[in-house]
């Protein structure tokens, strides 16, 4: 018996080709997503594609050291007095002393103020990888050499230090939010200033429509303070606007210096992060004392290392909502199908957590049956017709492949005989123009808090994010080096073929077809995503 699962396989969602197979399944289950297909080899230095600047000999008895010598330098974050070797140090203005101990808490005594100052030492490092596999062949391995030897990799730990090295009244800092909207952007935002004022910043301002704001002097800058950012988390959007596309980096860093600008907070994504990273050099060329930290922004949770982005979990959520209503669309009608398009360009990660979390996601071909397909938007792009356009910031336009598989799904039942109702839903913008949730609200706050306490101690060109639950700061192209793709090894990938039942509607594009992402992307095999 066929199943709509084999007449949709690669090189597919070829509905017509395979219908001469016959079509009566039992019951069976659709989750397309765009992730790519791993070939078994390459699961065995899996990160060592990671790695590709270190040629490593595994040959060479110290070569574990030498690896972690290269990931120290790798992940080292730029610090002001790289440039700056005599810059001084200033105590921090930042106040820890707001605790309210219970002094019974406390057996041993509660800690003296010289024993605890509740500052991060410069020292202190979060562990970044955090499974032993014991074998390559463990699900979602990633292992450095044949062996898969255990390597520590240690990454910094993001907060407030003890000194700093802005003075706080000489601070004029910048916010500036990039690329597409995001649940949480706005809570960032509000985080951001209430910190900088904490620390004693008098001067904020907001760069309206994302870079673009930076060269286009009808927008003015938006005067920000804790009177302003109050209440702006109760709604989903920037309280300054996003723009794709923008001015030249070294015209950025020219209305820098006539705003007289010294922090900047780059709220982005991929695109956004490599013009923070570009700005950040491009400072450091001109000898300018500036900080550049960035928040990774991305809907499609496609930054690397890090848990997830913030706004990740708000989307899932608003995508349930759409996968719940094709369901009972689906349901409702005499041989219904329901699809839902959902976001994510080159990764797959709201369409896979978003169908896990729906358990909705699966498609009944018994004739009284009926079929919920979820699709992520960059999926079977080999299947419909290039755009070849791109937008304001080079980003390649997609073809609709919603619209297709709506189409190519009616034909497929037309030329079979089976009358179907195919309902298609496109929440597209409705999953990112929310207000963010708790979950998210709690970590942008958090995020935003690291990104002042980052450039008040002195970092620069780096970014904050979570390793294994803790805050860290990277530097910024390691985070951005390619997209992070769902790694069809993962476990997180398999339980979401165990969520639909047999799993054997489940369909992936092949390493053939997406050959070119796989060229730009990484796969990250955690079981977090
Ligand atoms: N390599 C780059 N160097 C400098 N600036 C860049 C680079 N790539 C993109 N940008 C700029 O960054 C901004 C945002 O880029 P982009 O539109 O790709 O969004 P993004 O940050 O990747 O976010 P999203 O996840 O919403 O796509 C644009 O203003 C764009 O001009
Ligand atoms: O219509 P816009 O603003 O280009 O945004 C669409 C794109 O933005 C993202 O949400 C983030 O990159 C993608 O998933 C999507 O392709
Ligand atoms: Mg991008």
């Amino acid at each position: 018996m066929a199943t709509l699962s084999h007449a949709i396989a690669p090189p597919g969602l070829d509905l017509h080709r395979r219908a001469s197979h016959g079509f009566s399944p039992p019951s069976l289950r659709l989750l397309t997503t765009s992730c790519g297909v791993t070939k078994n080899s390459s699961r065995v230095f899996a990160q060592s594609k990671s790695h590709s600047r270190q040629q490593i000999d595994f040959s060479d008895p110290d070569w574990k050291s030498k690896f972690q010598k290269d990931f120290e330098k790798r992940f080292n974050i730029p610090h002001i007095t790289d440039v700056f070797p005599d810059a001084v140090p200033i105590p921090s203005t930042f106040c820890l002393q707001m605790r309210t101990p219970v002094i019974e808490d406390f057996a041993g005594g509660y800690p003296s103020d010289e024993e605890w100052h509740g500052y991060i030492n410069n020292n202190d490092r979060v562990l970044l990888k955090t499974i032993y596999y014991s074998s390559h062949t463990s699900a979602g391995a990633e292992c450095i050499d044949p062996n898969c030897t255990w390597v520590e990799q240690w990454v910094h730990r993001a907060g407030p230090r003890e000194k700093i090295y802005f003075k706080p009244e000489e601070v004029k800092a910048a916010i500036v939010t990039c690329g597409g909207l995001c649940p949480g952007l706005n809570d960032v935002i509000r985080q951001i200033v209430i910190t900088l004022e904490i620390y004693g910043v008098k001067q904020i301002v907001g760069i309206p429509y994302g870079y673009r704001g930076f060269s286009n002097n009808e927008l003015a800058e938006m005067p920000l303070s804790r009177k302003v950012v109050q209440n702006v988390h109760l709604s989903g959007g920037s309280l300054l606007g996003v723009s794709r596309g923008g001015p030249s980096v070294s015209d950025i860093v020219d209305s820098l210096e006539e705003r007289g600008i010294n922090m900047v907070f780059v709220l982005g994504g991929n695109g956004t992060h490599a013009g923070a990273d570009a700005i950040h050099n491009e400072c450091r060329k001109r000898q300018l004392r500036v900080a550049v930290v960035g928040v990774p922004k991305t809907i499609d949770n496609d930054i690397l290392l890090m848990d997830k982005t913030f706004g990740f979990d708000t989307a899932v959520e608003e995508a349930q909502r759409a996968i719940n209503s094709a369901y009972i669309e689906a349901h409702s009608a005499y041989h219904g199908v329901g699809i839902v398009k959902l976001m994510g360009r080159s990764s797959g990660f709201i369409a896979m957590h978003a169908s896990l979390a729906s358990g909705q996601i699966d498609i009944c071909l018994i004739p009284e049956g009926s079929a919920v397909v979820c699709v992520a938007e960059g999926a079977g792009q080999n299947l419909i017709e290039k755009t070849n356009a791109t937008d304001a910031s080079g980003n390649m336009v997609y073809g609709d492949i919603g619209v297709h598989i709506q189409q190519e799904t009616k034909k497929y039942f037309k030329e079979a005989g089976v009358p179907v109702d195919v309902k298609y839903i496109d929440p597209t913008y409705m999953i990112r123009a929310c207000r963010a949730n708790a979950s998210d609200g709690i970590l942008c706050a958090v995020l935003g808090q690291n990104a002042v306490h980052g450039a008040f101690a002195g970092y620069s060109g780096i970014t904050v994010g979570t390793c294994n639950t803790h805050y860290v700061y990277l530097p910024i192209p390691e985070v951005i080096s390619h997209p992070r793709l769902v790694d069809p090894n993962s476990r997180m990938w398999h339980r979401c073929l165990t969520s639909t039942e047999e799993g054997g509607g489940i369909w992936r594009e092949s390493g053939e077809q997406r050959g070119d992402k796989e060229e730009r992307g990484e796969r990250e095999g955690e079981d977090l995503t």
